[in-house]
């Protein structure tokens, strides 16, 4: 389902964006990746409920999101939530909004879960983990009801990796080089160079759960995802990969000419 911009006034009325829709005959409004990441955020807020059991994402979309929905429970709009946040900094978040927080031990089953993603292909399999979470967020997201990924229109792509940029894989630090060969060698065919993330100074990227990241990076596709997955997670050293395969029930795009909603 595709609506264009004029034609969706309903979430764009729910957005506090100082954005001037234009009328008829101005020239085109041109949104940063940042609104067009709020709009798909505010969408996917709409599908919240009272007394929902949430699943918060992780990254600069999920952040509009819980943003979003802690700012509808200060207004009272929406009440009894309880959200299951997907890292530390979506934590410290909602710590930070009064979203009521739980995890799940005590809520194995989650109603709704909104996140973003770094790739999004045809069939609504997604690559995340560029912000390093893809562990809890798998976690999470593979204990809910309905998963709603918000992403704006550059995430969209004919297969994964084929944004030629990283597909996270999260690793031990024991012996994380003999980790990473390994994986590069599963993936040779595909022109993959495995390499291991850093924190910017120098010192390896430690993630929530006290792992590395190794990125792959693929020149071709990898053919059969679940194939792909079944291989990555039998190397010994593996904890978890980013390819979250059949997991969204919903993706909510947004793009210059307007949202787009997929459903599976
Ligand atoms: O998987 C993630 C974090 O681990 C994020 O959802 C993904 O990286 C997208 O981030 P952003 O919304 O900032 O583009």
């Amino acid at each position: 389902m595709a609506v264009a911009w004029s034609e969706k006034a309903s979430s764009m009325e729910a957005l506090s964006l100082s954005l001037s829709l234009s009328p008829p005959m101005s020239p085109p409004v041109i949104l940063t990746q940042d609104e067009l990441k709020k709009i798909a955020a505010y969408k996917a807020v709409e599908f919240v409920e009272s007394g929902m059991v949430l699943g918060l994402g992780t990254g600069s979309t999920a952040k509009h999101a819980v943003d979003r929905i802690g700012e509808l429970l200060r207004q009272g709009k929406l009440t009894n939530i309880i959200g299951i946040p997907t890292s530390k900094k979506t934590q410290e978040q909602a710590i930070s909004l009064g979203i009521p927080l739980s995890d799940l031990d005590s809520h194995p089953t989650i109603d709704l879960a909104i996140d973003g993603a770094d790739e999004v292909d045809p069939h609504l399999n997604l690559v995340k983990g560029r912000g390093g979470s893809l562990l809890r967020e798998k976690m999470v997201e593979g204990a809910c009801k309905k998963f709603v990924c918000i992403v704006d229109e550059s995430k969209l792509v004919k297969y994964l990796g084929g944004s030629g940029l990283a597909m996270p894989v999260e690793v031990v630090p024991f012996c994380w080089k003999f980790t990473a060969n390994k994986l590069q060698n599963l993936f040779r065919d595909s022109g993959c160079v495995a390499k291991l993330r850093n924190d910017g100074k120098g010192e390896p990227f430690v993630t929530d759960n006290g792992n590395y990241i190794v990125d792959l990076y693929l020149k071709k596709d990898i053919g059969d995802l679940q194939v792909a997955s079944d291989a990555i997670l039998r190397i010994a050293g593996v904890v978890e990969h980013g390819m979250f395969l059949d997991m969204a029930t919903t993706v909510i795009v947004a793009g210059e000419l307007g949202i787009t909603i997929k459903n599976k």
